[in-house]
């Protein structure tokens, strides 16, 4: 029987007590598993005294993250605080520049520094591995760094955040304003710290460019990505795609364009046929698509204490089992810089315009659609009694600069009753 793999976990958040509650209820199991003992010698946090309803008396404690992550009892430094910078980026740092193991769910960390960090675990011969940063109990990094290998991957698209997945479709079930949801989902605790990460889209940004450096090779790009949240998603916009058979959903995609990669998260529609329109709630859902295995459809608990743990669990039995490997996938130092898609693909889209309610108004507005080379493919106008007239348009394929032309050009046709609203319908 080889050593003990000695933990050190800094963060005894929800994700951390859950990880220590594995390791001490499955303690049997694991060693079976990975034919180690795994054990924890040290944790940290901010506070020592809380009462975290599990035990932790019998290992040391550290005020000090870098500390913990430097000690001599431990082999695999554990970061469970969060955070792009600060305590969690100084101890991983530490941590592998003492030649230890690093696991970490931190996708915010991973996505602005995860080239430099890994750089520097690969110098060293180092595992950093991050399963739980993406999608949090589903496996996907596993599933496409390793189950796919062998593939080119052509695709990656998902809905990796569910606090937004929960309040679009709370909105889609009771008929409820963005602003109504999003006050329930804070008061429930489903918001981050700092809701923007969420709702602004940008902790499935997070996750999105961990999957694209994966999945194409590439640097770690968040910059890269198109980035817009669900902040005006509004319920009228649920109610009408609904009623063209369409759902809207945050939606992250990467994906080889031929003149570059085209990265985005954005909110979209997709038809409610597609396995991405049945995800409900806090639910994730990643579609990976390879050019031998074709689509695979990954869904499971994005978040919460057992799911993370259960990720977070599954590198540190990779790292007792001896398993390293680049952590993209390729090592860090061939990965080249992406270079960003200046068009992207073409789509349909849908449009919602309110328009003024005279003789010859939707015929100038197809007009406009006409000059600026957009299609449409489906459209209905709703009984109204007021002076605005509700349309809603269904594109062909189209490009996102002719309906940013046609849009400019709605503005001096005069008939425009409101600002028109465009979302890209995204064929799964
Ligand atoms: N929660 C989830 O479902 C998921 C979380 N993640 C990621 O996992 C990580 C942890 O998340 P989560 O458990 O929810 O976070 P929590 O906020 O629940 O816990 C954070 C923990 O870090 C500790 N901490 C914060 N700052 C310091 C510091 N300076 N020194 C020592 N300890 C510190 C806190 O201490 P104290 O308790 O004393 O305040 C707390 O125990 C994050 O990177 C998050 O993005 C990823 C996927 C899902
Ligand atoms: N806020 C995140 C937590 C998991 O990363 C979500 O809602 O998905």
């Amino acid at each position: 029987m080889s050593d003990p793999l000695r933990l050190g976990i800094a963060g005894l958040g929800t994700v951390g007590v859950g990880v220590v509650r594995i390791i001490r209820q499955q303690a049997a199991l694991l060693e079976a598993r990975t034919g180690r003992k795994i054990t924890i010698s040290a944790v940290s946090a901010r506070t020592k005294g809380r009462d975290r309803g599990v035990a932790l008396d019998s290992y040391a404690w550290e005020d000090d993250p870098v500390a913990l992550a430097t000690r001599d009892d431990v082999d695999v430094f554990v970061e469970l605080m969060g955070g792009e910078d600060g305590p969690a980026k100084d101890a991983t740092e530490a941590a592998l520049k003492a030649g230890k193991h690093v696991v970490t769910a931190n996708k915010a960390m991973l996505a602005i520094h995860g080239q430099a960090l890994a750089e520097q675990a690969e110098a060293k011969g180092l595992a950093l591995r991050y399963e739980a940063a993406v999608a949090g109990g589903i496996p996907v990094v596993k599933t496409l760094m390793e189950g796919l290998a062998g593939n080119e991957i052509t695709r990656v698209m998902g809905v990796m955040n569910g606090s937004c997945n929960y309040i679009l479709t709370r909105m889609e079930n009771s008929g409820a304003t963005y602003q109504e949801i999003f006050a329930e989902a804070d008061g429930l605790g489903y918001l981050e710290a700092d809701p923007q990460l969420d709702v602004g889209g940008i902790d499935a940004a997070h996750k999105l460019a961990i999957l694209s450096a994966i999945a194409f090779g590439t640097r770690v790009d968040f910059d890269g990505i198109q980035l817009e949240g669900i902040e005006r998603v509004s319920i009228e916009d649920i109610r009408a795609a609904a009623d063209m058979g369409y759902k809207i959903k945050l939606l992250g995609v990467a994906q080889k364009t031929g003149r570059g990669l085209e990265q985005r998260m954005q909110p979209c529609l997709v038809p409610d046929s597609s396995p991405l329109a049945q995800l409900d709630g806090g639910t994730n859902m990643v579609v990976l698509e390879g050019d031998a295995v074709g689509k695979i459809v990954l869904r499971g608990a994005g978040a919460g204490e057992g799911p993370t743990a259960s990720a977070v669990m599954a590198d540190i039995c990779d790292i007792a089992r001896g398993l390293r490997g680049p952590v993209f996938g390729q090592p860090a130092v061939g990965l080249v810089n992406s270079t960003a898609a200046l068009t992207k693909l073409p789509a349909p889209y849908y449009l919602r315009l309110a328009l003024v309610d005279k003789p010859g108004a939707l015929a100038k507005i197809a007009t406009v659609l006409g000059e600026a080379g957009v299609s449409i493919d489906r459209m209905r106008q709703y009984g109204h009694d007021n002076s605005s007239a509700p349309v809603l348009i269904v594109t062909h394929k189209t490009t996102q600069s002719d309906i940013e032309t046609a849009l400019a050009a709605m503005d001096d046709t005069g008939v425009m009753a409101g600002p028109p609203v465009a979302l890209r319908i995204e064929e799964v």
